[in-house]
């Protein structure tokens, strides 16, 4: 589980998170929702110590994190990491030779997967292809932990279907996703827990199949109760 409790960040005087407070099991989708601005690239670089807080605690199984648990949580961006004259197959030999946690026989089904080919130029990717590049370099990473900042950022309706139909596959295992997206219709039916903020803080924590389930409500009626009030 990883259990972000009371974290708090400053960029100079101004507060971007306060007190945010929520957990993520694994084996489950959690969704971080909010408008721009409300700090959610910044807990997940807090998780993964891209960033610094000022306050607060956050636990990955128990543990703070530290290097022996970096093979434990990926962080998949929103944009190519990979410099653009390098092919897909290029990046993978890469991240092969860099990674001992690469799986090379999962790299290869979500290289089917997504329909990519090896010897395409990473900087010729349409935007569809490189997000979905990016997460098969993620994907592809033996880790209990995934985190994903807008992985349906810009993209048609197609490449979102297909990443999304990536979450019901053996592909994503039981691994534990924390994910961030403004396209939350796309995944709704995905998603196991959603995390509202508002301001860097968490407004509401709660399962969407409990709301599905006993009030009979989307993800997106109780954010338009909860933004809208
Ligand atoms: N390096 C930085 N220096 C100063 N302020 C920053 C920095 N990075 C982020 N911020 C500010 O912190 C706040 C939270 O940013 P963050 O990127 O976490 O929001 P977000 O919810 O992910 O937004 P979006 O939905 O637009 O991606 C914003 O007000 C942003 O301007």
């Amino acid at each position: 589980m990883i259990e972000v409790s009371q974290i708090t960040k400053k960029y100079g005087r101004k507060r971007v998170l306060d007190e945010a407070t929520f957990t993520a099991d694994k084996g489950q989708i959690t969704c971080l929702v909010g408008i721009n601005g409300v700090g959610k690239s910044t807990i997940l670089k807090a998780i993964m110590g891209l960033t610094t807080i000022s306050s607060g605690q956050i636990l990955i199984d128990g543990q703070r994190l530290e290097p022996k648990l970096y093979e434990k949580i990926v962080f998949i961006p929103d944009t190519i990491t990979m410099p653009p004259n390098m092919k897909i197959g290029d990046a993978m030999l890469f991240m092969n030779d860099f990674y001992p946690n690469w799986n090379v026989k999962r790299a290869f089904e979500l290289l089917s997967f997504f329909k990519l080919k090896v010897q395409d130029r990473i900087g010729d990717l349409s935007k569809g292809n490189a997000a979905k590049m990016n997460l098969l370099l993620g994907l592809a990473l033996d880790a209990d932990y995934l985190l994903m900042d807008e992985p349906f950022s810009g993209i048609d309706i197609f490449s979102r279907e297909q990443i999304a139909n990536v979450f019901t596959t053996h592909l994503i295992e039981d691994r534990g996703v924390i994910i961030t997206t403004h396209e939350i219709q796309d995944i709704e039916h995905l998603i196991d827990k959603v995390v509202l903020l508002d301001q860097g803080r968490v407004l509401k924590e709660f399962s969407a199949e409990e709301v599905r389930m006993k009030e009979g409500k989307s993800v997106v009626d109780v954010m338009r109760e909860v933004y809208q009030a």
